[in-house]
């Protein structure tokens, strides 16, 4: 059978609140340098060559989001859930009958800005035509702790084979539109990937880079403004 050439779309999540953040807005949109976080994020999709269309799922209240995609460079869906899990579950529904089944959806943070074309481009390139997908991650490389009672260290967790798990998490869209069908419990699906690891598969873990941080506290703005201030 002819196989078509594979097709790459971008599912940006950026529908959270950012209450960790603590900066009394969205913190997709805080600036980092010149421009908003998301349209860092935005960019670097936009700057790769393989990826055909980016879609960004944003509350259905979002105030900010039409004055950061420029017209035609992206598809804003206005269907956020309460969840990033739940986020993703509803981008992918809305997009029933858009993709095709073998289609890959890259699902990348908003708030991951210091993504770039290379990193995009390695994933895609080290996942190849991979049975399951994959994802970008990190080996750990400091001591893991197991906190017990008044945040003491009750025990210390071997760090070979540990990963943190970063994003782009590349999927064929009914792989994921089916693992996330089956996902029921947002606190333990917190990555695309546990979704599909909890049908019993094995995503391929791809080497990402520390540039590709995810923002989560006011002190990671400033590590992400050095990333992104590097040319
Ligand atoms: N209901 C949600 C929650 C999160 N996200 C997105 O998922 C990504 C990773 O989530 P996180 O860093 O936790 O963002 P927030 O949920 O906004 O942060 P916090 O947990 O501190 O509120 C972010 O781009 C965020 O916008 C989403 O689309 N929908
Ligand atoms: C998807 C993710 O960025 C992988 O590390 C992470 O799970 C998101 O967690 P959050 O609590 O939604 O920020």
């Amino acid at each position: 059978m002819k196989h078509s050439a594979p097709r790459y779309f971008a599912l940006i999540p950026a529908a959270g609140i950012g209450a960790r953040m603590a900066s009394g807005s969205p913190k997709q949109y805080l600036p980092i340098g010149a421009k908003p976080m998301l349209r860092h994020t935005l960019d670097a999709f936009l700057s790769s060559g393989l990826i055909a269309h980016t879609y960004v799922v944003v509350s259905a209240r979002d105030e900010y989001i039409d004055a950061i995609v420029p017209p035609g460079a992206a598809t804003v869906l206005r269907c956020g859930g309460a969840s990033r899990m739940e986020s993703v579950r509803n981008a992918l529904r809305a997009l029933e009958g858009e993709l095709h089944e073998h289609d890959w959806v890259l699902v990348h943070d908003a708030a991951r800005p210091g993504l770039n074309a290379a990193l995009i481009d390695k994933l895609i390139a080290t996942v190849g035509d991979h049975p399951v997908g994959g994802l970008l991650a990190l080996p750990v490389v400091d001591t893991v702790k197991r906190s017990g009672a008044n945040a003491t260290s009750v025990s210390t967790v071997a760090r070979d084979g540990l990963w943190l798990a970063q994003t782009p998490q590349m999927f064929r869209y009914k792989l994921l539109c089916d693992a996330l069908a089956a996902a029921t419990d947002a606190s333990v699906i917190t990555d695309d990937a546990s979704a599909v690891e909890a049908l019993g598969l094995s995503p391929k873990l791809v080497e990402g880079h520390p540039r590709n941080l995810k923002v989560t506290l006011p002190a990671d703005i400033r590590i992400a403004e050095m990333y992104l201030a590097a040319p």
